[in-house]
């Protein structure tokens, strides 16, 4: 034996010192191999939809009233399964109401404690009780434990049952115990959860969002390209804060930068009162002020990058102020607006004074928020730009293609990457913006293809030919505001493109899918979720309120569980009142889609191949205690 696996046994040795210890261990991790896969459960385009998003994960995008009705279907009425349902998305509200207008409330603590105990048990029922007992909350670890494993069928134990339930009633602690069950069958029921990007932006609160992923038990993070761009904000990167607050100013979120961020717009609306003096309002002003910065900033950064290949995005030199027109892509068009006090047509790009202190202050802002920081840390921790997990290979936007369908391949300085490589190379320079040191070259050029990823034109996030921003301020005129997509969406329809994909990342499984989010899927128009021949998935949660007219529903999640992979589409959520008080659910329904002939083991996923790595590291560990190279300590 080598003298590093010695050295390696021998630590191992330390955490199992006696041949009891690692036969004890082996056992248990081949029994959990043997058990059924957990499932796992993806959302994306989430854009600060928090209420909407709290209810998908209470629900679990529906699994939660398939374990109600699985059990409950022949015993209670269709509206008392749906109340249970609502007790366990929302208990502490539900409580409220409910014990408003219960007759006996005694006796509905009793038959709500044994349904609820119920339901934990089935769900459960596919892990190892180790695993179990680590989901349970301090409080009430004990009694749940012993609960779960006592069947109130069980004729020894039945009076040990009935004492333990009537007792947390006659004490006092029926609702802590409720809101406790809640949270356990709510955290049995999805073993991971997967966010396939686009927490920001639109929807009011990502904040919300963010707070409850910290929150979450195993949770990751495929960056969106508006994550990115918060992430780019939060670097210091000043054109990626201009986009932001652009998009902010646009959809009237400005109290939710101000207030949950506590980011300083003061200066930027001082600023924009003082610059912009139509009769429009302030919020109007901040926008155009802002919108005008980043265009010059943009301008500045793709002066710097010549590889990004993005001169056809310098907009502001091609403006006639005379005619008051601009060129585009070879076409003249006439603006819609001609007051644009801070441009000299000379150096356009430049900001004026006013602008850069507005800049500097707003950078300082976003860099000094400890919320926001704490957040985008989170999201470079639990996220990346690709992620495959147990055969499936997620994404936000696309892996860029050429016209004829090969990977593009990007050229940085000479060196020229595609497929998996850009995207390695893409997540690492990402990280390069956010943690190389400040003031470093190193910095400057990974805090710009922050902004890059955000709006680049063959960016993996991005996945468009141009961002249409200006044009759709400036010009009335459609044409122009055109975004072409990546020849990947035109590829991705066959079946061996998407086998190709999955190849470049070493997933050739028969359950191998693409798992994308970004383009809402406009099921009013007939489109479907399912593409290449069913190897790839467009999930697209479609939380976003301001494109349900385009999308004719809410959207799609997913789940993937021994059984296989279903999709669920949703209505959109009605709100949290009705919610509560009225047990509106977004309906769910089932699209079946991949189904495993046998039911999926652990062993067969990513976590059981990392067992049994762990099971052989443990049998050498045993031969070595048998042959002397380790001593049992
Ligand atoms: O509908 P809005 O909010 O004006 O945003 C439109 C812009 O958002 C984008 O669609 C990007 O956002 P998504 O990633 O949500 O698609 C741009 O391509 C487009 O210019
Ligand atoms: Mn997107």
């Amino acid at each position: 034996m080598s003298e590093t696996n010695t050295k390696y046994l021998e630590l191992l040795s330390l955490k199992y010192p006696t041949v009891q210890e690692a036969c004890t261990e082996i056992i248990n991790l081949q029994a959990i191999l043997n058990l059924p896969k957990g499932t796992e459960h993806f959302v994306s385009d989430i854009h600060g939809e928090a209420d909407a998003f709290c209810h998908i994960l209470n629900n679990a995008s529906g699994v939660i009233r398939e374990k109600v009705d699985m059990l409950f279907e022949k015993t209670l009425s269709s509206k008392e399964r749906t109340e249970l349902c609502t007790l366990i998305y929302y208990p502490e509200r539900k409580l409220e109401n409910i014990k408003k207008n219960a007759d006996d409330l005694a006796e509905w603590y009793r038959i709500t404690l044994y349904r609820m105990i119920d339901i934990c048990r089935l769900c459960a029922s596919k892990y190892t009780r180790s695993k179990v007992r680590k989901a349970l909350p301090k409080d009430f670890e004990y009694i749940i434990d012993e609960l779960l494993h006592t069947s109130h069928g069980d004729k020894d134990k039945q009076g040990y049952y009935e004492h333990i339930i009537s007792t947390i009633i006659e004490i006092g602690r029926s609702d802590a115990f409720i809101t406790a069950l809640a949270g356990v069958i709510k955290r049995l029921v999805v073993d991971r959860l997967h966010v396939v990007g686009d927490v920001f932006d639109r929807g009011p609160h990502a904040d919300v969002i963010l707070d409850k992923l910290m929150a979450h038990h195993a949770v990751d993070i495929q960056w969106g390209n508006h994550d990115i761009l918060w992430m780019g904000a939060a670097a210091g990167s000043a054109a990626c804060i201009a986009c932001v607050l652009n998009i902010s100013t646009k959809y009237s979120n400005i109290d939710f930068v101000e207030t949950a961020y506590g980011i300083n717009l003061r200066p930027l609306a001082l600023f924009a009162q003082e610059t912009y003096t139509d009769d429009t309002d302030l919020l109007d002003h901040m926008h155009k002020a802002i919108a005008i910065i980043q265009f010059k900033l943009e301008g500045q950064t793709i002066m710097r990058h010549p590889e990004y290949d993005m001169d056809d995005r310098l907009i502001l030199d091609k403006i006639d102020f005379d005619k008051m027109t601009v060129l585009i892509d070879g076409k003249t068009y006439g603006l819609n607006d001609h007051d644009f006090p801070t441009i000299d047509p000379k150096h356009p790009y430049n900001l004026t004074q006013e602008e850069a202190e507005v800049v500097s202050q707003l950078i300082y802002s976003f860099m000094q928020s400890e919320k926001l920081q704490r957040h985008v840390k989170f999201l470079f921790s639990q996220g990346s730009i690709y992620l495959t997990f147990n055969g499936n290979l997620l994404f936000h936007g696309c892996i860029p293609m050429t016209k004829e369908g090969e990977f593009y391949p990007f050229d940085f300085g000479g060196v020229c990457r595609k497929g998996k490589e850009l995207m390695d190379y893409a997540d690492a320079l990402a990280r390069q913006g956010y943690y190389a040191k400040e003031g470093t070259q190193a910095r400057q050029t990974g805090r710009d293809f922050l902004w890059y990823l955000w709006c680049g034109k063959r960016s993996p996030l991005f996945g468009r030919s141009k961002i249409a921003t200006f044009e759709r301020m400036f010009i009335d005129d459609k044409d122009s505001w055109t975004e072409v997509k990546d020849p990947y969406y035109h590829w991705v329809e066959q079946q061996d493109t998407c086998e190709k994909i999955l190849h470049e990342f070493e997933l050739d499984g028969k359950y191998s899918h693409i798992v994308n989010g970004h383009v809402p899927v406009r099921s009013k128009d007939g489109e479907l979720p399912v593409r290449g021949g069913g190897k790839l998935i467009v999930i697209d949660g479609g939380f976003c309120r301001a494109y349900h007219k385009q999308t004719g529903i809410a959207g799609y999640t997913m789940f993937y569980n021994s059984y296989g992979i279903r999709l669920v589409s949703h209505e959109p959520f009605p709100g949290l009142s009705d919610a509560v008080l009225n047990n509106k659910d977004i309906l769910s329904t089932y699209v079946v889609f991949d189904t495993a002939q046998e039911r999926i083991t652990v062993g067969e996923t990513d976590v059981g191949r990392a067992l049994q790595n762990d099971i052989d590291d443990l049998t050498a560990l045993l031969d070595a205690y048998r042959d002397g190279t380790v001593k049992e300590k």
